[in-house]
């Protein structure tokens, strides 16, 4: 080891360095490991390393701090090896995640295995697989012994662990050896539970160099072919492909076989034309996202639109936050639009949220049309790979725009100038389970504070907790009220099913006001959307003799009955049984479906309207990766006349066919026990009735009901928000609820129904003793008394969301419960906090 000059350092004199790492296992603070000096000047905040912790266990940590203090209670243990050249993880990102533990009330490293991908969270379990093109082709690296011996196992072999590779070198970590060999991309790297890496692989073809470098040697080909004419047409069309007379170096890059395969040459000819050489084929590995060309977009902005972004930024001098309050249709994507190009240009990075399923197709085909591939999408239902991919896109650049759900908050950004999140307003917002159970808008105001740079919030029913803090001044507030282009809001109407019931009119559960308007939409050739926030075909099955009701037996629900299958199954843990034929408490036969799903109210309409085309959209037809997506497509194509869904056809839509709108059940959303269900209600309802009209012609939307007179649904009609929140938040004032105070939810979980209530009570005196002033109710069963074998009981605590209250009740309730955690009557009982609940 040199100094700067060159100069021979003496170990046993310079001081040591001590790296904190943030480790995947469930204890709140880092660990202290000692630096080899060879690591010393690269290592730094972000990089991955690989460590030994405990006796046994090697585990992928992230390092967050780098000091020169040696810990007190143990002596650190060296650390095992640097993953990579240049930290993965930047330091504002670990800023962010000590706030996201602190705020929520969880483990740093909890943190950390939410926000990397798993492939790049390796662990001794992770495993390595020959790299297929390696395997074709081999390599012009050179290969050392250790590194042989790998690749001779995995060729008999096929995979291996990293503990295996370990055993079989006699290392405790090979990690270096497998980081080289990924390196000279020989083996792929994959972790065990997710899909083997699958690069996606195109064959492509290309002429012999023979040919290219000779002119006469061409000539003499073709001379040769004038027998074998399908040869040479083969030949032809590669050359109008590939023009390689004009350029020879675009031969390298060949054709894609596909592309002659399918232009219906002979495919025996091609084949012999590889055998005697004239082409050869070799394969490349392509990149999961396709190269779109960027087309620099034409939009431009209504006069009202263009009043509301000089307005947004007009309102960025002063605050960091601005709610962009705009009706259904009124284009409030064309703004983000202008916003991500303005902030693009400056050249600062944008992140754009979406819910979980508005992203898709629609925003995501408008938006690439106009950001093409310098925009990087991060969507749950991606595969880690195309997860990895994004995540180094954004670091090298490649991304600077991201649009994505929740959980693109923890991408790598370095510069970010602008965060939009869109439809803020909804719940999916919110992790629930696992923790950190964060809410991404929340979050991605602290992330924007980090970076100082700006946050869009955007809805046409904005959260109670966004129009609060617009009222209140901390954020600005921009409105749009109108539609865009000639489009009106869609007229309301309030159908009475109890009215309609008694004069005979009620056909299959559908008022004749929604019947009349379906036919009629029918008859134009225009498209229905029907709403029912149920899926399944029933609710439950009851008994007509006994009233007995089948329910899950590990939860303290009732069991849907599914006609798809032909089967009873539990939303909450999966469990499915048979129907039964008859009742198993009195043995009678007379079993009935009660209450309607979307399976049974597809089926009511198919009766109704047999000439319509019908589909369903709801977590059971859309489980598949496109299976939404094609869903969507159908519909748009003007393959289906009716669409029947659950919340899923709410978000975002924007289809210009669509004139009429029904809510089968409307009255099911309002007596929801929560004081947020009236918030819940306006929102769904106006969001799917957004969908309607939203071109020339104006929608209808049908409400059904069996108490029109309900005072929300005149506030809903009369589309007046703010008016609506005054009277709600006058509620919530008196009885002290978000978004005036801030809650707290505590669950306890434990199999025994009395041991789940001790603890929570438990809980609750030791909490009364934190001095701030707070109001804690409970403990109370949970709405479902029973998950999954685990009773669950909840404190709800109030705090003061001004002042310290917060934190020093989030200090102190750590250290109850740790001390809660070492009592051996509690010890298998589980608390789960979770921060500002929705
Ligand atoms: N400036 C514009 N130029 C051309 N078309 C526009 C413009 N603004 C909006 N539109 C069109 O108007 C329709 C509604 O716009 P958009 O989907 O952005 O509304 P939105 O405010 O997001 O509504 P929602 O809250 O219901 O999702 C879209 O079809 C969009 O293409
Ligand atoms: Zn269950």
């Amino acid at each position: 080891m040199e100094d700067l000059f060159g100069n021979p350092i003496d170990d046993k004199t310079s001081i040591p360095i001590f790296a904190d790492v943030i480790l995947p296992v469930p204890i709140p603070w880092m660990f202290t490991y000692m630096v080899p000096r060879e690591m010393e000047p690269i290592i730094g905040i972000g990089f991955r390393v690989i460590v030994q912790f405990g006796t046994r266990k090697i585990l992928t940590g992230i390092v967050g701090k780098i000091h020169q203090k040696p810990p007190k209670e143990y002596d650190a243990k060296p650390l095992l090896e640097l993953l990579d050249n240049q930290p993965m993880v930047n330091p504002l990102q670990i800023k962010f995640w000590h706030w996201i533990a602190d705020y929520y009330c969880c483990h740093i490293g909890e943190v950390m295995n939410a926000a990397l991908p798993s492939g790049m969270k390796l662990n001794s379990e992770s495993r390595l697989q020959l790299n297929p093109t390696f395997q074709d082709s081999g390599s012009d690296y050179p290969i050392d012994e250790r590194e042989k011996i790998i690749l001779d196992h995995l060729e008999t072999e096929g995979e291996l662990t990293f503990e295996a590779c370990g055993k079989i070198l006699e290392l405790k970590s090979a990690h270096h050896i497998i980081k080289s060999l990924v390196a000279k991309e020989m083996v792929l790297v994959y972790e065990q539970l997710k899909e083997k890496f699958t690069p996606k692989i195109e064959n492509r073809i290309r002429l012999s160099a023979l040919f290219v470098s000779d002119k006469s040697a061409l000539e003499a080909l073709f001379a040769k072919l004038e027998s074998k004419p399908k040869q040479e047409e083969i030949i032809l069309k590669y050359l109008q492909q590939v023009p390689v007379y004009k350029d020879e170096k675009i031969n390298h890059e060949g054709l894609d076989k596909k592309l002659l395969t399918e232009s219906g040459i002979s495919v025996n000819s091609l084949r012999t034309l590889i055998k005697n050489g004239i082409f050869e084929e070799f394969t490349k590995i392509i990149s999961r996202f396709e190269n779109l060309p960027t087309n620099p977009d034409t939009l431009s902005l209504s006069p009202v639109q263009e009043e509301a972004l000089n307005q947004i930024k007009e309102a960025y001098k002063e605050k960091q936050t601005v709610l962009l309050h705009g009706i259904t249709g009124s284009g409030k994507t064309s703004l983000y639009i202008k916003l991500v190009q303005e902030v693009m240009d400056s050249g600062s990075q944008v992140l754009l949220l979406l819910p979980e399923i508005a992203l898709t197709t629609q925003m995501v085909n408008r938006l690439t049309k106009v950001f093409g591939n310098k925009m990087g999408v991060f969507h749950s239902k991606y595969s880690d790979n195309e997860r990895v991919e994004v995540w180094q896109g954004v670091i090298q650049g490649r991304f600077q725009f991201v649009v994505g759900v929740r959980s693109a908050v923890f991408l790598p950004f370095d510069s970010l100038g602008l965060i939009i999140i869109d439809e803020e307003h909804e719940t999916s917002y919110k992790q629930h389970d696992p923790a950190p159970r964060y809410h991404a808008r929340d979050t991605a105001i602290m992330l924007a504070y980090l970076h100082q740079s700006k946050v869009l919030l955007g809805s046409a029913t904005p959260s109670f907790e966004s129009y609060y803090n617009a009222r209140q001044k901390k954020y600005g507030l921009v409105e749009l009220n109108l539609r865009y282009g000639e489009a009106q809001l869609p007229h309301f109407h309030m159908a009475d099913i109890l009215a309609d019931k008694k004069k005979n009119l009620l056909k299959l559960d559908t008022t004749r006001l929604l019947r009349e308007k379906i036919q009629e939409a029918l008859n134009n050739q225009e498209q229905v959307l029907i709403f029912q926030n149920r899926r399944g075909y029933a609710p439950y099955i009851n008994c007509e003799d006994c009233s007995w009701v089948l329910e899950c037996d590990h939860c303290d629900v009732s069991l849907t009955y599914h006609q798809f299958g032909e089967e009873m199954r539990c939303h909450y843990c999966g469990f499915k049984q048979k129907v039964p034929t008859s009742c198993p408490a009195c043995g009678s036969n007379n079993l009935v479906t009660v209450g309607q799903g979307t399976e049974k109210i597809e089926e009511n309409l198919a009766m109704l309207f047999p000439e319509a085309r019908i589909a369903r959209m709801d977590l059971d037809t859309t489980r598949s990766k496109y299976g939404y997506q094609n869903l969507l497509e159908n519909f748009s194509a003007g393959n289906v006349d009716i669409l029947v869904g659950t919340q899923m056809i709410t978000k975002g839509l924007d289809f210009g066919n669509v004139t009429v709108v029904g809510i089968v059940d409307a009255d099911r959303l309002l007596y929801f026990p929560d004081f947020r269900s009236g918030e819940r209600a306006f929102q769904q309802i106006t969001q799917v009735a957004g969908r309607a009209g939203r071109r020339q012609k104006t929608g209808n939307v049908i409400i059904q009901s069996r108490k029109p007179d309900h005072p929300i649904y005149q506030s809903i009609l009369s589309g007046d928000y703010r008016n609506f929140y005054l009277q709600e938040m006058g509620e919530r004032q008196q009885f002290f609820y978000p978004p005036l105070v801030k809650n707290i939810k505590i669950t306890s979980k434990h199999k025994e129904f009395k041991t789940a209530e001790t603890a929570a009570l438990h809980l609750k005196n030791l909490l009364q003793a934190i001095p701030v002033k707070k109001i804690i109710l409970g403990p109370e069963k949970g709405l479902i008394g029973k998950i999954k074998n685990q009773y669950i009981f909840e404190l709800l605590i109030k705090l003061d969301k001004n002042g310290q209250a917060p934190p020093i009740f989030k200090e102190h309730l750590k250290l109850v419960l740790e001390e809660l955690a070492a009592a051996k009557a509690f010890k298998s009982v589980r608390f789960i906090i979770d921060v500002d609940p929705v």
